[in-house]
């Protein structure tokens, strides 16, 4: 039994219970303030903790990354592999046609569909005709780059060529894609002026770069002496035209040339006058010779080529129906392509410089195939591609011709140790 009596407080003493009421309800708010305090404190040590493991697993994501790209790219040195890069380029005011879609799904020809997902893969959104369903096509290459990256940044990527070159390897890079893809302003630049470099410094593109690259690392080399020599050709309804030949008044007059073929098996373009053109195919080379006071003077050259695309995918040199003609012609390995299918048939033994026949069928690779794309030189193909709906075909097509090139097995790149070619 529980007695309860009435108890009657004073005055003070309400004033007093009240008080410690009050105290009371300041410990617990405090309390709880400082209870949530420590959560969040829990929570960002956690969320601190959480960050540092996803940096470190970026860090080994990304030397993982370096170490397969150089266990690739010792491959690919050691099959004699194609290079091969490519540049999706930002959409552009035409790209905005007002069409529909071949779909005709709604989706105008501007709507981007190429995309650089990783700095290795191309994806392209292929939205199939007559449903709405889209797929989904992923390529992949050496090197992609996306339509934030800069000249500067397409150039770090070939800029180890260049020291290639100077170890005595011939070079090629060659740009290839549809028109309007970017393959003039990815080689030689554009007139816009660069917003990262000086004031009116034009975005320069892959060949001034390396041009000045190439000087640089001549400079950094005094004991030998070099040379440089330069040639500009055009290739343009299958004839050829030296861009750098002047008339009498020294007005540039783009002579026209004959290709021949030499005693070595090697294409020609004699006379050629050792400037910039939006061309079918363009072709600048550089032509390297240097002098060691101890070593036979040795020749090795940087070429630099565009090409459009073409529309018919058998013409591709290295198709297996023209590597089974050349290795039937010359008896050499089928995948040497120094023997170009498109060379018209050469006449065994081949002639010399003075009886060499005169081309008929004129392809890029003649001109570029025989020092410069054979397993003796490092050969990259740079792929442009347009972003867009509106040229999505030219766009897949181009990204198989990549495809189809990085699967071409080569010799092996091998050091130029004795005279190449004296020019
Ligand atoms: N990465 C890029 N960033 C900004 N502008 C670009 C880029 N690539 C191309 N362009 C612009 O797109 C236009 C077409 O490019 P470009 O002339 O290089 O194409 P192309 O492939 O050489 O075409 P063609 O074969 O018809 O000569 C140009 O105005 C060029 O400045």
């Amino acid at each position: 039994m529980v007695w309860k009596f009435p108890v009657v407080l004073s005055k003070e003493e309400c004033v007093l219970k009240q008080d410690v009421r009050d105290v009371f309800a300041v410990y617990v708010g405090f309390a709880t303030e400082l209870d949530e305090q420590s959560r969040e404190l829990q929570e960002r040590d956690r969320v601190n903790a959480l960050e540092r493991s996803l940096q470190e697993e970026r860090e080994r994501c990304r030397t993982e990354r370096l170490r397969r790209k150089l266990l690739h790219n010792t491959l690919v040195e050691l099959r004699g592999n194609i290079r091969v890069h490519c540049r999706v380029r930002p959409v552009l005011p035409f790209d905005c046609g007002l069409g529909q879609s071949a779909s005709g799904f709604g989706s105008t020809w501007s709507e981007e569909v190429v995309q650089a997902v990783s700095d290795d893969s191309v994806l392209v959104n292929c939205s199939k005709a007559g449903t709405s369903t889209a797929m989904n096509k992923m390529f992949e290459f050496e090197r992609v780059h996306g339509p934030e990256d800069s000249q500067h940044a397409v150039f770090e990527e070939v800029r180890p060529l260049l020291t290639s070159l100077l170890d005595g390897y011939n070079v090629c890079i060659m740009a290839y894609g549809q028109t309007g893809s970017g393959k003039t302003h990815t080689m030689i630049g554009s007139q816009t002026e660069d917003p990262a470099g000086p004031e009116g410094v034009p975005l320069q593109g892959v060949i001034p770069q390396s041009a000045n690259e190439l000087f640089r690392l001549i400079s950094e080399k005094p004991a030998e002496s070099h040379s440089v020599e330069v040639s500009v050709i055009e290739v343009y309804n299958n004839e050829v035209f030296d861009l750098l030949c002047k008339d009498s008044e020294g007005g540039v007059v783009g002579a026209k040339r004959d290709v021949i073929t030499t005693s070595t098996g090697t294409s020609e373009v004699p006379a050629l006058t050792h400037e910039d053109s939006s061309r079918s195919h363009l072709i600048v080379t550089l032509t390297v010779t240097s002098k060691s006071p101890n070593a036979l003077a040795l020749a090795r050259r940087l070429q630099c080529a565009r090409k459009e695309l073409q529309r018919s995918p058998q013409r591709e040199w290295w198709s297996p129906r023209c590597r089974r003609a050349a290795a039937g012609r010359s008896g050499s390995p089928a995948s040497s392509p120094c023997h170009s299918p498109y060379h018209s048939p050469c006449p065994s033994p081949r002639p010399s410089i003075s009886q060499a026949p005169i081309r008929t069928k004129l392809q890029l690779v003649d001109l570029a195939g025989s020092e410069c794309v054979g397993g003796d030189a490092k050969l990259l193909v740079m792929l442009c591609v347009s972003p867009t709906q509106k040229f999505m075909a030219e766009s897949l097509q181009t990204l198989g011709f990549g495809t189809r090139a990085r699967q071409v097995q080569r010799e092996p790149t091998r050091r130029k140790n004795t005279t190449l070619r004296i020019k």
